[in-house]
C-alpha cells in the first residue's frame, strides 16, 4: 500500500461562524464594580457579535479511509453543540450555562469545549479557536 507504514497525525479544522448577543456581567460584583470592570460591556442592553470559531481534531490519518475524522460528522457535531444552542441567541438569557457565568470568549470557549470533547471520538479533540471579532481571539485545548 503506498505511503509509509509509520503513524501519520493529522490536525484537521472545520470553522463556521454564529451570530449572538450578550452582555459581560458577573454575578459575583456589584453593578459598580461591573461597570467598573467590564466598561461598555456592561451596557445593560448587551451587544452583538458574529463569532468564528476553529475547531480542530487532532489524531492518526487512517490507512484504509485517509481521514482524521469524517468531516461529515465534525459539522454535525458543529451542528449539535454550537449553531443549535448558541446561534441568534443572547448567550447570558437563553444558555442555561451562562446564566452565572460571565459570557467571555474565554468561557465560551470552554463551553463549546466541555461540550464538543462528549460528541467527538475520545482524545480526538485538539483545540477550539474563537474570533470574537477581527482583533479578539481565544484559543483553548482543554486544560
Ligand atoms: N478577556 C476578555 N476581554 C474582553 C472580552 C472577552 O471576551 N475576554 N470581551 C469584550 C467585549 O465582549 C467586547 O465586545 C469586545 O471588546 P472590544 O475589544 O472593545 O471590541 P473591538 O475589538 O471590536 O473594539 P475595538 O475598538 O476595535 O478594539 C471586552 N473585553
Ligand atoms: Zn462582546
Amino acid at each position: 500500500m503506498a505511503g509509509s507504514s509509520a503513524e501519520r497525525i493529522g490536525y484537521l479544522t472545520r470553522v463556521q461562524s454564529f451570530s449572538a448577543c450578550h452582555r459581560l456581567h458577573s454575578v459575583h460584583l456589584s453593578d459598580e464594580e461591573n461597570k467598573e470592570v467590564y466598561g461598555k460591556c456592561n451596557n445593560p442592553n448587551g451587544h452583538g457579535h458574529n463569532y468564528k470559531v476553529e475547531v480542530t481534531v487532532r489524531g492518526k490519518i487512517d490507512g484504509v479511509t485517509g481521514m482524521v475524522m469524517n468531516l461529515t460528522d465534525l459539522k454535525q457535531c458543529i451542528e449539535d453543540v454550537i449553531m443549535t444552542p448558541l446561534d441568534h441567541k443572547n448567550l447570558d438569557k437563553d444558555v442555561p450555562y451562562f446564566a452565572n457565568v460571565v459570557s467571555t470568549t474565554e468561557n465560551l470557549a470552554v463551553y463549546i469545549w466541555d461540550n464538543m470533547v462528549k460528541v467527538t471520538p475520545p482524545n480526538l479533540l485538539y483545540e477550539i479557536k474563537i474570533h470574537e471579532t477581527d482583533k479578539n481571539i481565544i484559543t483553548y485545548r482543554g486544560e
